[in-house]
C-alpha cells in the first residue's frame, strides 16, 4: 500500500504521528505537508494530494488540519475521492468496510495523538467489505460522472 499524507499548519502534531505510525507498519509514504513557518491554506495541500489518489499514484491519503472539515471538504471535490473525516475508532473501521474511504481527514484541535493514532491504525488496517455496499458506491460514482 502507498499512502500519500499531507497536512495545513495546524496539523503538525498529528501528522508527525501518523509518520511514526506508517514507518512502524512499515507502509510507505510520501508527506506533502506544509513546511509550515507560517500560516498556509489547506486547499493548497488537500486538492494536489487527492488528486495524487485519484489517480492511482498512491492507494489512500492521510489528511490533517485543525478541524479535518476543510481537508475533507477539498478533497471530496476531486473526482473518485471519497473522504472521511473521523474522529472515532468505529467509524474508522466502518468508512474502510461500508463507504471504501480512500483518504482519511482528521483535526489535530478536536483530537489527540494518541487517538489519532488509533484511528489511523484500524482505518489502515481494514478491508472493503463489498457487496451491497459497492453498489452503494457505484450510485455515488454515477452521479459523479
Ligand atoms: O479548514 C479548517 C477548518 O475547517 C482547518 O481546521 C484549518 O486548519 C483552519 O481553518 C486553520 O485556521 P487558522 O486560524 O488559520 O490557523
Amino acid at each position: 500500500m502507498k499512502v500519500i499524507l499531507t497536512a495545513d499548519h495546524a496539523g503538525m502534531t498529528i501528522r508527525s504521528e501518523v509518520k511514526n505510525l506508517l514507518d512502524e507498519m512499515d507502509i510507505e509514504y510520501e508527506d506533502t505537508g506544509c513546511s509550515c513557518e507560517t500560516s498556509v491554506d489547506y486547499p493548497d495541500y488537500s486538492l494536489p494530494a487527492a488528486e495524487r489518489v485519484a489517480s492511482g499514484e498512491f492507494d489512500r491519503g492521510i489528511f490533517i488540519c485543525g478541524t479535518g472539515i476543510g481537508m475533507s471538504i477539498s478533497a471530496n471535490k476531486v473526482k473518485g475521492i471519497r473522504c472521511a473525516l473521523t474522529h472515532d475508532v468505529y467509524s474508522a473501521k466502518l468508512t474502510r468496510q461500508h463507504n471504501d474511504s480512500n483518504i482519511l481527514a482528521m483535526g489535530e484541535r478536536v483530537i489527540g495523538p494518541g487517538l489519532a493514532r488509533e484511528i489511523a491504525k484500524i482505518w489502515l488496517e481494514t478491508e472493503f467489505d463489498g457487496g451491497r455496499h459497492a453498489n452503494r458506491i457505484g450510485k455515488i460514482t454515477s452521479y459523479e460522472n
